[in-house]
């Protein structure tokens, strides 16, 4: 047993008191006894118990156990992850069940056995100390979530893909439906993961991120499933997986195409028993959590390629979610543009109105390879170079603008066939509204309609 912990023994014999405390010195750290439970709160707040043993019945009650449940319930509101075992007289397996509903850890009978009470105390602490690396695991993944959470949590978008994205999350979010989110880089797929989760019955529990796309293959596992400690060379310590930390929450799997096809296998087994067990462990740990996924990759011709396991795709596929590249989302475009012109202007204390026209019309032209978040690091520095108080087009740098035209560069000059690619160009633009594309192309309905009957469009 190793000599970490601290253990408190309350019991109103004395006897017992002392003679746990000599068994127990000699293999933990501080052992403290109390005989009157009254005491409890007070020494709760002046040291950290890592185990609490509690006697079930004090003197004036002296076999329900009324009294051992009372300072249970009081000893768990101090301090909710507690490792409370109860040492009884009136042992039975009604009591064990009943104790362990309570939120007792486990019990120990009179007349005692030595080993058996050393055994339940090393377990108790290993579950203890495991509890609270769950915890502090938590609290930093807690920490870093609500920093990302923290400058674009709006969500914009009006163009009618949006709206079916929109309207997909109201549906599902509330369920515990495994959604997969597919679309380019930057289209906004972590967004969405988080909307979900803050639109969940499990919002005020943890939402974890994990980009499989970072993590090595040979970290994998330990990272997923966490390892005990000297489980490999540098496991100085025990140290728990993403998902034992996102257990009761959410967890995301970013770049889920990423993952070789064995890591799949370990994925799937790990979903499908809901069970983890860290490296170097003897038993599994049961979690509970909702699982979202992502991918930019397309996941569909990585199946049929035989890189992508159907069986893993079909557990993680309940709901799919497609997010539209920004260049079939024009009309969020100025939108966007307007919402981060706001973020960036008041971050570098810059009066800067808008987006002048002329630059709009490059910003809409332009095909955005990185989508939203090219988006705001190109306002983001139009911001900073901008002298006046509109940001003009040479403020902004894109990256191969050249593409912006490429669309509406021609490999003809054939006029009818530049008049068709242009009135197909418009039309994808405006999602098929024949009134906008018409107003778009300079033309009357009637002669738009005429147009596209010539050229089958
Ligand atoms: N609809 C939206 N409204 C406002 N901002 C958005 C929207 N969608 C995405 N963003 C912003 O764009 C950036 C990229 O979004 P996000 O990281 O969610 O994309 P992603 O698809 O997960 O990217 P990657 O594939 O690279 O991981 C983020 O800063 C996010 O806040």
């Amino acid at each position: 047993m190793s000599k970490h912990g601290n253990i408190l023994i309350v019991d109103d014999n004395e006897d017992i008191l002392f003679s746990l405390k000599l068994l127990l010195k000699h293999h933990v750290n501080h052992v403290e006894i109390e005989p009157n439970p009254d005491n409890i709160p007070d020494l709760m707040q002046e040291r950290d118990y890592d185990v609490i043993l509690l006697d079930m019945n004090f003197s004036q009650d002296a076999s329900s156990g009324q009294e051992g449940y009372y300072w249970l319930e009081k000893i768990l509101k101090i301090d909710p992850q507690a490792v409370v075992v109860f040492i009884t007289a009136y042992g039975n397996t009604d009591k064990a069940v009943q104790a362990i509903k309570a939120g007792a850890t486990d019990f120990i009978l009179k007349p005692f056995q030595n080993e058996k009470i050393i055994a339940t105390v090393n377990s108790s602490l290993r579950l203890r100390f495991s509890q609270e690396e769950v915890s502090t695991e938590r609290n930093r993944t807690r920490e870093l979530s609500a920093a990302t959470d923290q400058p674009f949590k709006d969500f914009i978008g009006v163009a009618p893909k949006m709206k079916q994205v929109f309207s997909t999350i109201n549906k599902v979010a509330g369920t515990d439906a495994s959604v997969l989110i597919t679309g380019e880089n930057g289209t906004g797929k972590e967004v969405v993961a988080r909307s979900l989760h803050r639109n969940s019955t499990r919002k005020d529990s943890i939402f974890v991120n994990v980009d499989l796309g970072a993590i090595p293959d040979t970290l994998f596992e330990s990272e997923l499933f966490g390892h005990e400690k000297g489980a490999f060379t540098d496991a100085k310590d025990a140290k728990p997986g993403r998902f034992e930390v996102a257990s009761g929450g959410t967890l995301f799997l970013d770049e889920i195409g990423n993952l070789t096809l064995p890591l799949q296998a370990k994925l799937l087994t790990a979903i499908e028993r809901r069970q983890v067990k860290r490296l170097g462990a003897k038993t599994p740990k049961d979690i509970d959590i909702r699982l979202i996924c992502a991918t930019n990759a397309s996941i569909y011709d990585m199946v049929d390629n035989g890189e992508f396991r159907q069986d893993l795709l079909y557990r993680i596929n309940t709901v799919e979610i497609e997010l539209p590249p920004l260049r079939e989302r024009i009309e969020d475009i100025p939108l966007l543009a307007d919402h981060y012109l706001k973020i960036f202007g008041k971050k570098y204390k810059k009066r800067i109105r808008k987006v002048s026209a002329a630059a709009m019309k490059e910003l809409e032209m332009y095909s955005w390879p990185g989508n939203i978040r090219e988006l705001q690091h190109a306002i983001e520095r139009a911001v900073i170079m901008a002298e006046g108080t509109m940001l003009e087009p040479d403020d902004f740098v894109l990256y191969n603008k050249s593409k912006a035209k490429s669309d509406m560069e021609f490999d003809t000059f054939d006029l009818d066939e530049v008049e068709k690619k242009v009135i197909k160009k418009v039309l994808d633009k405006t999602h098929g509204n024949i009134s906008h594309a018409a107003r778009e192309l300079g033309l009357t309905r009637t002669s738009l309609y005429r147009r596209m009957e010539k050229h089958g469009l």
